[in-house]
């Protein structure tokens, strides 16, 4: 029976996220307590894959995930998936609101409530766990008073809705990945994704170059960010998502041209989308957008504009 790894405990949002995944019936899903853990199971062979939260539309990148995808054996994403992110606030029964003096969770997920917590919660100190199921146990266990859950953590544990569709944020979304050690890639769909890390070489204009490779070739970056390589201090990987597979020449081609300009480059999978991107916006190079951008400029100089 294939065995899937998921950032739990039960009651994540990765674990909705890896139900979508799986075949009922079919597969079992494994949680375990850190993204670390999940990645590593998968390349000691102890499950098939893993789901792991990639980034979030309001706090950006998981860097648990980023960090354990660039070291270690290769794995590579053979899916992604996108779901909305609103939180419960999770009490033990009977909990008033001015018995709340702590809440707990990821902290993904305390960036995504900050203000409602300022707002509702002003006295209480916020404390981070491993998950926002983990802070839901905790909860249980009584070592918090609330947790700022996936509204399907009520289901696991035996605890009440003190609030419900809490986010800053309307229409948050997290996406997720769905990894395997390296083998047979997914078919390209026409509407696929590529994702690398990439170590560029220490010289003038090394960015630059990489990112000329992929525009010459008419590639759309969905995403570029960098994290150290916590070697040197200065020293930094970018992560690329861009749009293609890398069945497709003109991506196997940049691929190839990165990998004679980088110090490293690592490939992280072609999948499908799972949501399709918006056509770009077209290239501003207008007389009107040299004018509007050079009148930006002199207001800037004259400490008028920002
Ligand atoms: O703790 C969870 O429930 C997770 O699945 C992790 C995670 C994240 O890493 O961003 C996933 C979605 C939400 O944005 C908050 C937390």
């Amino acid at each position: 029976m294939p065995r899937i790894a998921y950032f739990g405990p039960q009651g994540t949002f990765t674990e909705q996220a890896a139900i979508g995944f799986v075949h009922p019936g079919r597969d079992e899903l494994v949680p375990y307590e850190t993204v670390p853990q999940a990645l590593a199971a998968v390349r000691r062979s102890e499950v098939d894959a893993a789901c792991v939260p990639v980034e979030n539309s309001v706090e950006g990148a998981v860097p648990a995930t980023m960090d354990a995808l660039a070291e270690g054996e290769p794995l590579v994403a053979v899916a992604e998936t996108v779901l909305p992110v609103r939180f419960s606030v999770l009490v033990r029964p009977g909990t008033g609101v001015g018995a709340v003096r702590t809440v707990a969770s990821h902290p993904h997920a305390l960036a995504q409530v900050r203000y409602w917590l300022e707002e509702n919660l002003p006295e209480a100190s916020v404390v981070s766990t491993t998950s926002t199921a983990a802070a839901a146990v905790a909860v249980q266990r009584g070592e918090f008073d609330a947790a700022v859950s996936a509204p399907v953590a009520v289901n696991h544990y035996p605890l009440s809705e003190f609030a419900t569709d809490v986010a800053d944020v309307a229409d948050a979304k997290t996406r997720f990945l769905y990894l395997r050690r390296p083998g047979t890639l997914p078919e390209p769909t026409g509407s696929d994704r590529t994702s690398m890390v990439v170590t560029t070489a220490d010289r003038v204009g090394a960015l630059s170059e990489l990112l000329v490779e992929l525009a010459l070739r008419g590639i759309s970056l969905t995403r570029i960010e960098s994290r150290p390589t916590k070697g040197r201090l200065g020293e930094y990987r970018f992560y690329i998502d861009m749009l293609g597979h890398v069945a497709e020449p003109r991506v196997g081609d940049a691929l190839a041209a990165l990998h004679r300009h980088c110090r490293q480059v690592r490939f992280l999978g072609s999948y499908p989308q799972a949501e399709p991107t918006v056509s770009g916006e077209p290239v501003a190079a207008s007389n009107e957008d040299f004018t509007a951008a050079a009148d930006w400029v002199a207001a800037v100089r004259r400490g008028v504009g920002a």
